[in-house]
């Protein structure tokens, strides 16, 4: 058997054509466009091609954007002070500030400062707290564009057994928290987790946000597994991978996403969404 591909590209295209219909049904009621500050501090290369992408999808779909592209030598007050400007700034809706940043700078001071109605990367410890009791509003983008990867697909979650492998802040924590909200049962596995494999081997729901090129051998894949791939990993030659050995897994699992085109595709869209949803919900 091989598994079905969970096409990120396509489900995201969706996501944001739907955002498209959003602004355009607020523009039709005289209302502003949703706006979207987008912060880049340095010159990481990566970061760049991510926030190239952000600006794109907002100018796409009729978003404004503003963009902020700060030195490396920028310091933690200037930063903090732009926060303080873009959080009284009525037009804007939505803060982004693209991590990671300079090793000068505090990322939990800037992710603290940021009002928690304009957190649309939904990292803010209040929209965390929320979504650990339930009431989610403003939700991690990657984690939450997995679940909607997941909607897609025709399978009940709940009573599932999901194993996350990574426990970051962006990944690995709130996409263990979407799950259990989601009905399943968590296993949540990070740098002392002992006998991955095992725990691998469980899993119905496999996420791989580990960052490091076929990190899970595909035999570790249970049949019939649906498996997430948020790892990104550039060979030398230039190719793009994901975290688990795609080939070997892709004949185990009944669905797959790729690398690239699955996961990453999922979090630009889904911060689009939520810039849209932060906008109706709270400031209009
Ligand atoms: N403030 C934030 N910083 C970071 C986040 C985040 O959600 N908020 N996540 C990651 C990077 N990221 C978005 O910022 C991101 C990663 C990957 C992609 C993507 O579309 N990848 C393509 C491959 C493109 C390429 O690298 O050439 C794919 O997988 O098809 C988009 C956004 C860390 N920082």
């Amino acid at each position: 058997m091989s598994a079905q591909i969970i096409d990120g590209k396509a489900i995201a295209a969706k996501v944001t054509d739907k955002v498209t219909e959003g602004v355009k049904a607020r523009i039709a009621k005289g209302l502003r466009a949703p706006g979207l500050a987008v912060v880049l501090v340095g010159g990481d290369p990566a970061s760049q091609i991510y926030v190239q992408s952000k600006r794109r999808t907002c100018e796409k779909v009729g978003f404004t954007s503003k963009a902020f592209d700060l030195p490396d030598t920028t310091t933690q007050e200037d930063l903090l002070a732009l926060i303080d400007q873009l959080n009284d700034d009525d037009s804007i809706d939505g803060i982004l500030v693209q991590f990671p940043l300079p090793k000068s700078l505090d990322e939990t001071l800037v992710v603290e400062r940021i009002k928690p109605s304009k957190d649309v990367d939904g990292f803010h410890p209040y929209n965390v707290g929320r979504l650990a009791q339930r009431i989610p509003k403003l939700r991690s983008c990657t984690p939450r564009g997995m679940i909607t990867m997941l909607e897609t697909i025709d399978v009940d979650l709940h009573g599932k057994h999901a194993v996350v492998v990574g426990a970051s802040n962006i990944v690995g924590r709130p996409m263990t928290l979407e799950l259990l909200l989601a009905g399943c049962t968590t296993t949540t596995c990070h740098r002392f987790t002992s006998d991955l494999e095992h725990h691998v081997r469980q899993a119905d729901i496999l996420v791989v946000a580990r960052g490091k090129a076929n990190f899970i051998p595909g035999e570790w894949v249970k049949e019939g597994a649906i498996v997430l791939d948020v790892g990104i990993n550039r060979l030398e030659s230039g190719k793009i991978t994901g975290d688990v050995d795609f080939d070997t897994a892709k004949e185990r699992a009944a669905y797959i996403s790729p690398v690239p085109g699955g996961v990453g595709p999922m979090t630009v869209a889904t911060l689009i969404e939520n810039t849209l949803f932060a906008c109706n919900e709270f400031h209009s």
